[in-house]
């Protein structure tokens, strides 16, 4: 909901404030890039304004809902009010109030949140909150019995007042929050098409890390459907950045998993893992990424157990980053669901099943590497070095 006549949207950060100035203002150049991209991608009229230390979007009013959720799918931002302009005059920000609670206000308890960013202006933010409070008040009196309740409103007027202009606003929708894309270096996010690689590629994103998707092709045990999945999920997690290049790669690994699948039982899914590493981590040094991204979590899996995590990660010199160790299954598939890849993820793939029936929960490296066919990693250096971008 938002006040008539509201064509702005406030767009709120974070981290960025914990920057250098330097840096802070090169970070925020690329906030305001990457929600023009989005903008712009989504055919949503809109100038971003780089004002104050926050950004503006000038849209039109009738825009303004879907602008505020574009900029709430921008990693970087913390939050985004659709919001009204007025000058900075007392009396013009009380009448103001009092039109957007004559359009918005339905009856129950209702707050005015003011904020002042000039100090040097004729009234303070506590003035302004009780003379709004009671400009609203007396806008509705006649058709309601309002009630004020600082705090847990059921309608909160916000207003920001700042050097030359005020806004009114309704409310404040959360964003990802953490750091714009481009901010960070390129990670390779290995991506199956599952529930938790594109979650774990999503969370790397939102600090400001563009990834490289690859995608291992399984043969005979993964198969059309299972790749049509993945780049599925790759192709909703390309749609948050729409200005950055999210082709994914194909590594052949069909021959890999057949070989692994006829001379290995108990510590198969392990090599694979061993295998998907070494492959990443040399497409890491042909596009120039700089880690590998995986949706693993401890513990959820056999081959996920801390020991195995700990034995599979010594199949490459990169940093294998985990966002989702520590997270529960049912907190990852909330937010698969909210970034809109879970759908994407539960395609039936009807994949044939590589795991063996008696698992390794407890494996050493010795032992394994013994076991596991010889020179799989060579195998998996050359299978990247064949690697495809996928066609979208
Ligand atoms: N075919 C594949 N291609 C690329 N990466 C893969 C593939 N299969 C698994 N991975 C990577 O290995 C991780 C662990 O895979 P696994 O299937 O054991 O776990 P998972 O927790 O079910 O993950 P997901 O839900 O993403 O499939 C995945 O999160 C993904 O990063």
């Amino acid at each position: 909901m938002h006040p008539p006549g509201a064509d702005t949207v406030l767009v709120r950060h974070g981290d960025l404030n914990t920057k250098s100035n330097t840096v802070k203002r090169h970070m925020e150049g690329l906030l305001v890039e990457n929600i023009e991209a989005l903008l712009a991608d989504r055919s949503i009229p809109g100038t971003v304004e780089r004002r104050w230390n926050r950004p503006l979007i000038h849209t039109k009013e009738d825009a303004v809902a879907d602008a505020t959720a574009t900029a709430t799918d921008t990693f970087g931002v913390v939050s985004a009010s659709p919001a009204l302009t007025v000058s900075t005059e007392k009396g013009r920000i009380l009448d103001a109030l009092a039109e957007t609670a004559n359009a918005c206000y339905d009856g129950g308890t209702f707050a005015v949140d003011a904020r002042r960013a000039d100090k040097t202006l004729p009234y303070g933010s506590e003035e302004l909150a009780r003379e709004g409070g009671t400009a609203i008040w007396e806008s509705v009196e006649d058709e309601f019995e309002p009630e004020v309740n600082l705090d847990d409103p059921d309608l909160t007027f916000g207003v920001e007042v700042r050097e030359d202009l005020a806004f009114i606003y309704l409310e404040t929708v959360p964003g990802p929050g953490g750091l714009p894309l481009g901010s960070q270096e390129s990670v390779i996010a290995l991506v199956s098409g599952g529930i938790d690689s594109p979650v774990a590629a999503y969370e790397m994103m939102t600090r400001g890390t563009p990834i490289v998707p690859a995608y291992v092709d399984l043969g005979d045990y993964g198969g059309i459907d299972h790749e049509a999945r993945a780049m599925e999920t790759v192709r909703v997690l390309s749609e948050y950045a729409p200005n950055f290049d999210m082709q994914a790669y194909k590594i052949p690994g069909g021959e890999t998993v057949d070989l692994l699948v006829g001379e290995m039982e108990q510590g198969r899914m392990l090599s694979l893992r061993r295998f998907f590493y070494r492959a990443a981590e040399t497409l890491a040094e042909r596009v120039d990424a700089n880690g590998i991204v995986t949706g693993e979590a401890a513990g959820q899996k056999s081959s996920q157990t801390v020991r195995n995590l700990g034995v599979t990660s010594r199949a490459t010199r990169l940093p294998i980053h985990r966002p989702l160790l520590t997270r529960d299954k049912q907190d990852i598939v909330a937010t698969a669901r909210e970034i809109g890849t879970f759908t994407g993820s539960t395609i039936d793939a009807g994949c044939n099943r590589v795991t063996p029936d008696r698992v390794e929960t407890n494996a050493r490296l010795e032992p394994l590497l013994e076991a596991e066919p010889d020179g799989l990693l060579e195998r998996a250096e050359e299978a990247a070095k064949h690697a495809k971008l996928v066609e979208p």
